[in-house]
């Protein structure tokens, strides 16, 4: 099928920096999407995007290219529930790589099982207005009960004025819980203000909830951007993720969001993204936590 790009879509970036940081043996890339290509794996019909096409070779030359061992692919919206690309990188990866799924509460025991034997470790609830529509909480919590026995965990899209309201549902879940890009904190207001003060109580009342520290490319206000050789790009971000990583050290990942969905502004070289870590992770213990020992615990613990 062709498919015409949303209008004002950036591509990602081609031709990446070789990162000045030396990523540590073993370092995982813990969230990362592909996008068809469109002409193999279809987009959903109820996409909310277009994107342009992220095909499985392009993300393992990235690896590659960085420095990464291993890759953690989280469904992209723009494919639904269908996780057919998803599983094919995962199934082209030897090993490198595991995946996080959408699904749906018709999904049968074998149908999950089949994800498992994959390497799906998980599972993706959204909860951003923009990308998907809603889906009820007790079809939420009936899938978290059905891949909790697999070991898998549940990974959170949110935006952060949105975590009051979604508090007891998440508080609720019995699995092991990941909160993407932080909870998207508005990293204009102060690190220790209320809204971020909220997603820390959250963290540490609940011992479950990790955390990625991830997109400070979608999170930063005041930039710089990670293009042409900054090396201190998102300024604004460092306080906010930093705090994650110091205080929850072994509750936190890392990952590019490669290929990027929906940047308005700019399109980060990823390869500058990497020298953004040694900002938030400042020594080789944290790095190591962030980058090997928690991704490997929980996507290839078993
Ligand atoms: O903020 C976003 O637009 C976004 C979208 C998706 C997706 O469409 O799956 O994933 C992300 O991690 C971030």
């Amino acid at each position: 099928m062709e498919f015409t790009k949303t209008p004002g879509w950036l591509d990602w970036y081609a031709g990446p920096a070789k990162p000045r940081f030396k990523l540590p043996a073993g370092a995982v890339d813990a969230h990362c999407h592909v996008f068809g290509p469109g002409a193999e794996f279809a987009f959903a019909v109820e996409r909310k995007y277009t994107p342009c096409d992220a095909s499985k070779d392009q993300l393992f030359a990235l690896r590659d290219q960085l420095g990464f061992d291993k890759n953690v692919v989280v469904q992209a919206t723009c494919h639904g529930a269908d996780n057919t690309a998803m599983v094919d990188a995962l199934l082209h990866s030897q090993g490198k790589a595991r995946g996080v799924a959408t699904v749906k509460r018709s999904i049968t025991d074998q149908e999950l099982q089949t994800l498992h034997d994959a390497g799906v470790r998980g599972v993706r609830f959204n909860f951003v207005k923009r990308l998907v529509d809603f889906t009820p909480k007790d079809e939420l919590l009936e899938i978290a009960n059905r891949i909790k026995p697999l070991g898998w965990h549940v990974v959170i899209y949110f935006e952060a004025v949105d975590l009051p309201e979604l508090w007891d549902f998440f508080t609720r879940l019995p699995t092991t819980v990941v909160v993407d890009h932080m909870g998207r904190p508005d990293v204009s207001q102060p690190v220790d203000g209320p809204e971020f003060e909220l997603f820390v109580k959250f963290m540490q009342q609940h011992p479950n909830v990790w955390s990625k520290v991830s997109c400070p490319e979608r999170l930063s206000v005041t930039g710089p951007k990670a293009r042409n050789g900054e090396q201190n790009a998102y300024a604004d971000v460092i306080p906010f993720a930093r705090r994650i990583v110091e205080t929850f050290p072994d509750r936190v990942l890392w990952g590019t969001d490669w290929p990027h969905p929906n940047l308005k502004d700019h399109m980060p070289d990823d390869g500058l993204l990497v020298d953004f870590i040694p900002h938030i992770a400042s020594t080789p213990e944290l790095q190591q936590k962030l980058l090997v020992d928690n991704p490997t615990r929980l996507y290839w613990g078993d």
